[in-house]
């Protein structure tokens, strides 16, 4: 049998500022008002159809229930290689990269003929049924500096953007469960997102972007003692970091963690959003 066609999809990480948990009936509609940073480090994702699915993840063999669920949702047995430059479970929205990057990479290959918003529907509710994430498939599939005005797939969910882009450094520290904190603590993000996202909303710029994801994190209160401690000295030489949710991560633009001492990963906004390489 000659070999099936492979292709490869690449998106962006996802670093959420501030967010909130807006549940309905439909899972379509179900997602997350709020803004975060696409970031130019993020997901590859290669697709073979095949007689049965494999999911590997920078080679070693795993299982990741938003991928699958994809695959089920387009009817295609695959085998999914996800490389990436990001860690995982982190706050950088690889459940949902992954996902997406194997719905454009599966349609591609296997010769579906799917939209874009189809594909980002079928990533979205994906994500979203695994418990792994609300906001981030939409927000990737975009790019940018992105506001989520309403929560949702297409044609439901509304997104904004803020111009511009630039470096990103970050520190990832460790992880931090999306389910168990979605479960756990909706009133309280709900009610800190829409405050932040307000604020935000007043004066769209990047600077604000930073004071709304800060005063988010500090009134959600999910930041541990080594988070805390960082976002205090990067305070001390006057910038403005913040916590990348959910994760035990911390994130500024420009030289904000350097400035402090710290030696952080660097990378910047990614300006396209999710694509067939
Ligand atoms: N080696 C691994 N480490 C952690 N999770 C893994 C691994 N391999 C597969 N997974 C799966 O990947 C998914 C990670 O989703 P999770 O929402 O925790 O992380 P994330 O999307 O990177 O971060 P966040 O949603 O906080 O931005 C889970 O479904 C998990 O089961
Ligand atoms: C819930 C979430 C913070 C998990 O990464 C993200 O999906 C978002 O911003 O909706």
């Amino acid at each position: 049998m000659p070999d099936r066609a492979a292709a490869t999809a690449f998106v962006p990480g996802h670093v959420t500022g501030l967010f909130t948990v807006d549940r309905r009936e439909a899972p379509a509609e179900t997602g997350s008002r709020g803004a975060g940073l696409t970031l130019e480090a993020g997901v590859e994702v290669t697709c073979q159809p095949a007689d049965r699915t494999t999911i590997t993840l920078d080679g070693a063999p795993t299982s990741v229930e938003s991928v699958s669920r994809v695959l089920d949702a387009l009817g295609v047995e695959a085998t999914v290689e996800v490389s990436t430059d990001l860690p995982i479970g982190r706050g950088f929205g690889l459940s949902g990269g992954m996902a997406l990057g194997t719905a454009l990479a599966a349609n591609e290959a296997a010769g579906l003929a799917h939209t874009m918003n189809e594909l980002v529907s079928v990533a979205h509710v994906a994500d979203v049924e695994a418990g792994t994430g609300l906001g981030d498939v939409v927000a990737q599939a975009r790019g940018g500096i992105v506001i989520r005005e309403s929560p949702g797939a297409p044609p439901h969910g509304a997104l904004d953007g803020i111009p511009g882009g630039g470096r990103v450094e970050y520190l990832a520290l460790g992880e931090l469960s999306t389910p168990d904190v979605l479960t756990e603590h909706p009133d309280v993000l709900t009610r800190a997102g829409t405050a932040a996202l307000e604020r935000l909303q007043e004066r769209p710029t990047r600077s604000q972007f930073m004071q709304s994801a800060r005063q988010f994190t500090a009134d959600v209160g999910l930041a541990t003692a080594r988070v805390e401690s960082i976002l205090a000295a990067v305070e001390e030489t006057g910038g403005v970091g913040s916590m990348a949710m959910l994760g035990e991560t911390v994130f500024g633009f420009g030289t904000a963690l350097s400035d402090a001492g710290y030696e952080p990963q660097v990378t910047r906004v990614d300006p396209a959003g999710a694509r067939i390489e």
